[in-house]
């Protein structure tokens, strides 16, 4: 459907005249011919721009009505665009009307190609502005729904320590280094460092390093400008401008490309960058956090990562201890899941009974807190009393470690291949000790296809 424009003047000559030519171009109309007219049909048809005269009663120049029309819609409606339309001499009133929250304004008599571009231009313009309240209207529900729905559990004397270590450094702009196993946390006490910190009304942008391909790491990064490169058909806000004033979080670091981690550091160091194909640079101000389950002092001795850009990550390395460690913890976060599976199918919250409590606390979690996440939604779906028991969580417990909760058994496994897939690569993550990259070998997987599951 067409854009309604309401058009405001009390000479019927030039309300038929707009209304013509508004008509010609496409445009759906409505005429008032006061000031009283406009307030009403703004209260009751959705408008998407009035051009308005200043001036409504006989003889008057002042362009007064005008203006405090004008007022009285900016005090109920900041968005609407608005064009004024006003006879010559009449600078002091354009000024004014400008002042007063018009958007553009339009000497009489006027031409019809000038006023069409300003009726345009501002339709456009208002679109723009809508569409961007809309994202961050979405961005800010995305963040509520991310930082909202998890509550941090830390009963271990470990776990205590750590949260008082992030909660001290969480305030300082230091940049942070987080390592520990596969599913640990590292994601989750990233954003509660963002949240602890005074940049936390601004935007946590998180990238997986793994799954940026070589060839595409700077225009992700940084953004490229239209026509960059063939397939730069628009230009695009790369990682670094979306989370100036913010914080960026680099997961997986150790799986930057080397030949882009000079690049990486570059802008660390400078704070500074250009988008592909400009040569404009820009300035960003960030605050770094990065995650690994690597040894990074170990790629710097083999090789594959740059000692100078470790250097520049870990001015404050937090270890997350993999759960197997902290085993106080594994009671109250298996409570704090089926707390939260309850509320996500709205059913009430099962209890665990003795031996399953001794059955999660002897396991060894190869996968960790992420592992335990999943069994307790599993146990949940499958439990058929009020009580999780062993046989719900899906584990043979004799073996103690989940590769052999599929390899012990001699019956078919008649399990879904996702759930198949998953347990697997749970497995080789384990095996491997969480080095993600000799997982993916092992499973003759590309590096990206092996995230691409493991995100899944
Ligand atoms: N202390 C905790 N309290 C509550 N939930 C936790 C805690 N630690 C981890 N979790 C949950 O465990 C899951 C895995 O955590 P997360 O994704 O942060 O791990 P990770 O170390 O970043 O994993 P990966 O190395 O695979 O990226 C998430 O759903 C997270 O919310």
């Amino acid at each position: 459907m067409s854009e309604l424009l309401l058009i405001a003047d009390d000479d019927p000559g030039v309300l038929s005249a707009l209304g013509l030519l508004m008509k010609a171009e496409g445009y759906q109309t409505i005429m008032a011919s006061s000031p009283k007219e406009v307030l009403t049909i703004l209260a009751q048809r959705d408008v998407q721009l009035l051009l308005m005269d200043l001036n409504y009663s006989r003889d008057t120049t002042s362009g007064e009505e005008g203006l405090q029309l004008l007022q009285r819609i900016r005090q109920q409606d900041d968005c609407l665009p608005i064009v004024v339309m006003s006879g010559w001499g009449s600078i002091d009133v354009a000024v004014a009307s400008m002042r007063l929250g018009a958007n553009d304004f339009i000497q009489k008599p006027w031409e019809n190609d000038r006023l069409m571009a300003i009726v345009q231009n501002q339709l456009k313009l208002a679109g723009i502005q809508r569409h961007s309240q809309k994202l961050s209207g979405h961005n800010q529900l995305l963040q509520a729904e991310l930082s909202g729905d998890t509550q941090m559990v830390a009963e271990s004397a470990s776990g205590k320590e750590l949260m008082a270590l992030i909660q001290q450094v969480a305030v300082t702009d230091a940049s942070i280094l987080l390592t520990g196993e596969n599913g640990t946390g590292k994601s989750l006490y990233a954003r509660y460092i963002h949240d602890l910190s005074h940049r936390n009304q601004t935007p946590l942008v998180s990238v997986n390093m793994g799954a940026v391909t070589e060839s595409l790491f700077e225009s992700e990064m940084f953004g490229h400008v239209k026509g960059a490169f063939t397939d730069a058909k628009a230009a695009r806000i790369g990682r670094f401008e979306l989370a100036d004033q913010g914080t960026l979080f680099l997961d997986e670091i150790a799986n930057t490309p080397y030949s882009q981690q000079g690049k990486l550091l570059r802008v660390l160091e400078d704070s500074q960058f250009e988008k592909v194909g400009s040569s404009k640079t820009q300035q960003v101000n960030i605050r770094l956090i990065c995650a690994t389950n690597a040894d990074l002092g170990e790629a710097v001795r083999l090789g594959t990562f740059r000692k100078d850009l470790l250097y520049r990550l870990n001015t404050v390395e937090i270890q997350i201890p993999p759960l197997r460690q902290r085993k106080e913890d594994i009671l109250p976060l298996a409570m704090a899941f089926l707390d939260k599976v309850a509320r996500k199918y709205n059913q009430p919250r099962l209890s665990i009974d003795s031996a399953a409590q001794h059955t999660l606390q002897t396991y060894a979690w190869p996968g960790n807190v992420r592992e335990l996440q999943h069994m307790m939604e599993r146990a949940h779906i499958l439990c058929r009393s009020g009580k999780i028991g062993p046989q719900d969580l899906g584990l043979n417990t004799t073996a103690g470690t989940a590769d052999n909760a599929i390899a012990g058994n001699n019956e078919p496994d008649l399990r879904c291949l996702e759930v198949i897939e998953a347990e697997l690569i749970r497995q080789r993550l384990a095996y491997f000790d969480g080095n993600a990259i000799r997982a993916a070998e092992s499973l003759g997987l590309s590096r990206s296809a092996f995230y691409r599951r493991l995100e899944k």
